[in-house]
């Protein structure tokens, strides 16, 4: 199937010199959950712009349902709605304007029928009236929603839909993008919550310093680097490993007096059960046992951590 958004060979260096984007390809499938997470300056929004057309790159093509982005914007333009980052809302406008206006500007004609459906959706039907100064940040996030969504669009970008935003109201963002999804809308989110993006993408793609440094499934993410650790702690410090424990992947901490040994969620045999008979077998007494699942928090910092945090700079 033909992805939804093609980004090929892109890349954006500003006036400044910044290289924000270096040579990033990627193909987004039509109906999925994207997350792209990347420290502060990585080029996540610079991506998002090229996309939605607010920044011009300085290379390669973005075809978004078959337009080129520049080439045959308009098109490209419609099937895409950009929930931006800042609140920036009329205050004295009511939300049901708000929205009308948002789709009158992509030269849409009035559907109340849809505007209604969309407001039901996201929980503002009650509010349609209220200007937006009087509603609370997690109704105005909505109301953004709404209005990326006015002109039906096929994409919806999220750019840190729920930076600064308390665990509750985030929560209820989560709930309003997964029924986004299951109504068939393909999602791409920004996040530095990394709870966020495990909790909700389908994929994930890691950028920094203006690459991407992979994309893959969430689960296939986290079940190559999701190691368990078994941590096994000895009634006594060994001196050493007995021989008939030397090739079982066991590491002894310096003090002897802890086991490591990590294993793969995944497999159908994770061979705990037997290296405990081993152990007792071998008279090492066991004090206590914990295991610990790598979060996706940890797979980030290893992909990144090496990496200086800000984008390189060139001489323009
Ligand atoms: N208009 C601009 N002019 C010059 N440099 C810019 C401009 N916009 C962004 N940059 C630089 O490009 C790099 C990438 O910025 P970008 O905003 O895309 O990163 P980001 O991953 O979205 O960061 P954050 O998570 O902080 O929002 C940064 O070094 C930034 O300073």
């Amino acid at each position: 199937m033909r992805p939804i958004i093609d980004i090929d060979h892109i890349s954006k260096q500003y006036d400044s010199g910044t290289v924000a984007l270096n040579d990033v390809s990627l193909q987004i499938e039509e109906g999925e959950i994207l997350a792209l997470l990347g420290p502060n300056g990585a080029g996540k929004t610079t991506l998002i712009s090229i996309i939605c057309g607010l920044v011009v790159p300085s290379g390669g093509t973005v075809r978004v349902g078959g337009h080129d982005i520049r080439r045959d914007w308009r098109a490209a333009r419609k099937m895409i709605g950009l929930v931006p980052q800042e609140i920036a809302l009329e205050p004295f406008e009511t939300v049901i304007d708000s929205v009308r206006f948002t789709r009158g500007l992509y030269g849409e004609g009035p559907d109340e029928a849809y505007i209604e459906q969309l407001l039901r959706s996201l929980a503002l039907w009650d509010k349609r009236q209220a200007r937006t100064r009087e509603l609370s940040g997690g109704m105005k996030r909505r109301v953004l929603i709404a209005k990326a969504l006015s002109h039906r669009p096929k994409v919806l970008f999220l750019d840190e839909p729920t930076a600064g935003v308390d665990v509750t109201l985030r929560r209820e963002m989560w709930q309003v993008v997964r029924e986004l999804r299951a109504q068939g809308v393909t999602i791409i989110l920004t996040t530095h919550y990394l709870e966020e993006a495990e909790d909700m993408a389908d994929r994930i793609g890691v950028i920094n310093r203006g690459e991407l440094l992979l994309v893959q499934s969430k689960d296939a993410l986290m079940g190559e680097f999701g190691k368990k650790r078994l941590t096994i702690a000895l009634d006594k410090p060994l001196a050493g490993l007995p021989a008939e424990l030397q090739d079982r992947g066991l590491v002894l901490s310096a003090d002897g007096a802890t086991l490591f040994y990590d294993y793969d969620t995944r497999a159908e045999r994770t061979g705990i059960a037997r290296l405990l008979a081993d152990l007792s077998g071998c008279g090492i007494a066991v004090r206590d046992v914990s295991t610990k699942q790598s979060s996706l928090e940890e797979i980030f910092m290893s992909l990144v951590e090496d990496e200086p945090a800000e984008s390189q700079e060139v001489p323009a």
